[in-house]
């Protein structure tokens, strides 16, 4: 589906209500001079130059807006934009209600659907249906919104409000609790959400700091997510407590540190992951059997371990077995059955390991188990 135009380049009439759970409402801007003039403001400047206007304004763009300062920043920088460079996209806003903090919950609400109206900006929201297990559980419920909305309003961009300080604390976070490079690596500033959509972030090298000044400086409130004050959750103790102690110490210089530290490890990621999937094109052989997976056992035993564990995992991934289960014990041992150091077994995820053929001839077969 292309993206919806009307003469204004926002959605068309008919799309304005497709299901119960959502509401697109699309206002007349109100006061739309003095809402949408270009400050030539700072921050704006620097998210223009973050992700240019030339980019994004022929497209629709969902923002995803939870009501907190970094995302209302966000939406107010880009409307700004948008107005002094129309396009033949539109901006749409995103909302999803978590329903967690009850009254404070629907706060957040009515302060995004109250800018949208001030805005003239059509506003996408949906509500969880019951409470979520845990924090990934919210977030799978809030980018299956994103994709269900960005889908059926023709948005090529989902742009989210992720800042510089969120990286630092993402990236400290997943090191402690064990990362790979690929988790070092941080949150990336662009990733696909589906085949015609993107997520990306405008605001992974500004500060939080940088946005609630420039709201600031617009007189707009922003909502404050009391759930982040609890030092409940370890990342909120991290944001709360081990950031700041580690900043006086150390000198505000570790943020830079971190992050030049996230972005060598991205570089090295994406190298990796090529070279990688150059051994797997030499590994790959014809699978045999519907859902197996044959790799040559020879350019995996002459590779480097690195490439060659990561070959097998992209073998893995691109058949669509489950990657949770699978622990770094686990990658070496199937390392070591293709390289002929360990005889083959099962893997967790109910997948089992063989050897076929001898010598330069040999195979590892990964195959389900019958039955499974
Ligand atoms: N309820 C929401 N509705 C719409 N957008 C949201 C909502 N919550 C968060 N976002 C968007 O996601 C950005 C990051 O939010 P936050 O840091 O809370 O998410 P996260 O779960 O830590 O990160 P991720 O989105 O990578 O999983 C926000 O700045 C905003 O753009």
């Amino acid at each position: 589906m292309g993206p919806p135009e009307n003469a204004m380049g926002w959605l068309p009439a008919g799309n304005q209500r497709t299901q119960e759970t959502h509401t697109v409402l699309s206002h007349p801007p109100r006061d739309s001079e003095a809402c949408f003039e270009p400050t030539g403001d700072p921050f704006e400047r620097a998210v223009a130059e973050a992700w240019p206007a030339a980019e994004w304004r022929d497209v629709n763009v969902l923002v995803a807006v939870s009501g907190g300062g970094d995302s209302l920043a966000l939406m107010r920088a880009l409307a700004s934009l948008a107005r002094a460079r129309p396009g033949k996209g539109g901006l749409i806003v995103a909302h999803f209600n978590h329903a967690l903090r009850g009254e404070e919950s629907q706060g957040d609400q009515r302060l995004v659907a109250s800018l949208c109206s001030q805005l003239g900006l059509p506003l996408e929201t949906d509500s969880a249906q019951g409470e979520a297990r845990s924090e990934e559980s919210a977030r799978d419920e809030r980018y299956a919104f994103f994709r269900a909305a960005a889908d059926r309003l023709g948005a090529r961009f989902v742009a989210t409000a992720h800042t510089a300080d969120d990286q630092v604390e993402t990236v400290l976070f997943r090191l402690l609790r064990g990362a790979g490079l690929g988790g070092a690596a941080g949150t990336p500033r662009c990733r696909v959400l589906s085949p015609s959509c993107t997520v990306v972030r405008p605001m992974l090298g500004l500060q939080g700091a940088d946005a609630l000044a420039y709201l600031k400086r617009l007189g707009q409130d922003h909502r404050h997510d009391s759930s982040n004050d609890s030092r409940h959750f370890t990342r909120n103790w991290l944001r709360g407590e081990l950031l700041p102690q580690i900043r006086e110490r150390m000198g505000e210089g570790v943020d830079e540190a971190v992050l030049r530290f996230a972005e060598q490890a991205a570089e090295a990621q994406l190298f990796i992951a090529a070279e990688a999937a150059r051994l797997l094109e030499l590994a790959q052989m014809p699978a045999g059997s519907p859902g197996a997976v044959r790799l040559a056992c020879e350019p995996l035993s002459e590779a480097s371990a690195l490439l060659a564990r990561e070959a097998i995992k992209l073998a893995w991934r691109r058949a669509g077995w489950p990657e949770g289960a699978m622990a770094a014990r686990h990658w070496a041992e199937l390392l070591a059955i293709a390289r002929g150091d360990s005889a083959a077994s099962d893997m967790p995820g109910a997948i089992h390991a063989l050897v076929e053929g001898r010598g330069g001839r040999r195979a590892m077969v990964l195959a389900p188990k019958r039955g499974q």
